[in-house]
C-alpha cells in the first residue's frame, strides 16, 4: 500500500509562507509528478512528505495513518536525489547494501534483494566498482538501486535526473517508467520540467508559489488548463496568447478574424502553437508578419507578430516555402480556442 493524502499544508520558513494550503491525494501505486518553476515549493512538500522537514500546519497522512510527528526513518519511503549521495569509499554492492545491514535481515535475504535490484538495473556487471568509476547514469541507477532494496512504501524522487545530459536523461525517464510498471509502487516525482512530468505521470500536479494551480492527468492538463499559467506552462513551444475583447458571445483576433467565445469583456484566447495551419487563400485568418523560420525538416517553427505587436508561434509540418517579412495567414479548428476571462480562470 502506499496512499499518501496531504490536508491543509502549510509551510514558513523565518515567518515567509513558501506553502500556502495543500489539499492532495496520491493513490495507491501512482506516479504523481509535481512540476513548476523554480522555487515553487516542489523541493520543500516533498521534503514534508519524507518527514525532512515538519509542516508549519496540516496533517500528512500514509494509508489512512496520520505520520506528520513520524521520522523520516519510520516512515517507510525512500527518497531519491539529484546527488546521488553514494557513498565513495564503498563498492557498488556495498552501497546497495548499506541501508539493509542496520536491520534485523538475514545476510542472504540481503544478497538476494541486491541482486534482484541490480538484475532490474542492470548494473550486475558493476557491483564491484566504486562511484568514482561510474558514468553519471551508473551513477543515478545506483541511487535509485538503494532505495529499491529498501522494498518502501513510496519513493520521493527529487529531480533525479537533473545532472544527466538529454539522451541520457530521455533514457533514464523510460526506464523509471518501465521501473514503475513493474514495482506498481507509489512515485512521487518532482521536476521543473514539464516535458519529464508529460511523459512520466499518471497525474501532474501544477504548482506555483506554494499553492496548487491545477491536478489533472497529462492530457487533462494539456487539453483542458483550468487557468492562464497553466495553459503557458504545458505544452512546447508555448501556447499563444491574443488579448481580445468579448461582445455579444464573439471576439477579433490579428487580422480581424472573428471568433465565438463565452462570456463578455476582456478575455484572453489561447492557441497551441501546433493547431495552427495556413489558411486559404480567400478565407478570414489570423495573421502576423514572419520574423523567424527554424526550418527542422519534418517541421517548421514559423516566429511572427501580430499587427498589435502580439508575438505568435506557429508549428507547421514539413517545409512550407515561406520567408522572412512576408505575411502568414493561418486558420485553426474552432475547437482548439482555449478562453480565459480577465481573471486567468477558463471560461467555458
Ligand atoms: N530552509 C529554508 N529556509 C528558508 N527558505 C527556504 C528554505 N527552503 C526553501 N525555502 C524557500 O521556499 C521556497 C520554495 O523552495 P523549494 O526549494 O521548495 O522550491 P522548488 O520548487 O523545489 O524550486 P527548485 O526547482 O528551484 O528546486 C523558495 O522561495 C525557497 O527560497
Amino acid at each position: 500500500m502506499g496512499q499518501i493524502t496531504l490536508r491543509g499544508i502549510r509551510k514558513s520558513f523565518s515567518g515567509v509562507d513558501v506553502i500556502h494550503g495543500i489539499d492532495l491525494t496520491i493513490a495507491d501505486g501512482e506516479l504523481a509528478v509535481f512540476v513548476g518553476p523554480s522555487g515553487c515549493g516542489k523541493s520543500t512538500l516533498l521534503r514534508m512528505i519524507a518527514g525532512l522537514d515538519r509542516p508549519t500546519t496540516g496533517t500528512i497522512e500514509i494509508d489512512g495513518q496520520d505520520v506528520t510527528r513520524t521520522s523520516a526513518a519510520e516512515r517507510g519511503l525512500a527518497m531519491v536525489f539529484q546527488s546521488y549521495a553514494l557513498y565513495p569509499h564503498m563498492t557498488v554492492r556495498q552501497n546497495l547494501s548499506f541501508g539493509l545491514e542496520n536491520t534485523r535481515m538475514p545476510k542472504n535475504d540481503i544478497t538476494a534483494r541486491v541482486d534482484d535490484a541490480g538484475r532490474m538495473l542492470e548494473i550486475m556487471d558493476l557491483m564491484d566498482r566504486r562511484p568514482t568509476q561510474l558514468s553519471g547514469g551508473q551513477r543515478q541507477r545506483v541511487a535509485i538501486g538503494r532505495a529499491i532494496v529498501r522494498n518502501p512504501t513510496a519513493f520521493l524522487l527529487d529531480e533525479p535526473l537533473s545532472n544527466l545530459d538529454a539522451e541520457l536523461r530521455g533514457s533514464m525517464r523510460a526506464e523509471l517508467a518501465g521501473l514503475h510498471d513493474r514495482l506498481k509502487t507509489t512515485m512521487i516525482y518532482v521536476t521543473h520540467d514539464q516535458i519529464e512530468a508529460m511523459t512520466l505521470a499518471d497525474k501532474i500536479v501544477v504548482l506555483r508559489k506554494g499553492v496548487i494551480e491545477q491536478v489533472d492527468t497529462p492530457l487533462g492538463l494539456y487539453n483542458r488548463p483550468q487557468n492562464l499559467f497553466v495553459a503557458g506552462f504545458i505544452g512546447a513551444p508555448n501556447m499563444n496568447f491574443f488579448n481580445a475583447v468579448a461582445v455579444d458571445g464573439q471576439a477579433e483576433l490579428p487580422g480581424g478574424l472573428r471568433v465565438a467565445v463565452p462570456g463578455n469583456g476582456p478575455v484572453t484566447i489561447g492557441i497551441r502553437p501546433q493547431m495552427l495551419h495556413l489558411a486559404d487563400p480567400d478565407a478570414p485568418a489570423l495573421t502576423g508578419t514572419i520574423r523567424l523560420i527554424e526550418a527542422l525538416g519534418a517541421e517548421t517553427v514559423v516566429h511572427a507578430a501580430a499587427a498589435d505587436g502580439t508575438a505568435m508561434v506557429v508549428v507547421l509540418s514539413g517545409q512550407p516555402a515561406l520567408r522572412t517579412g512576408e505575411t502568414i495567414r493561418l486558420a485553426f479548428d474552432p475547437d482548439a480556442l482555449h478562453v480565459f476571462g480577465a481573471d486567468g480562470q477558463r471560461l467555458d
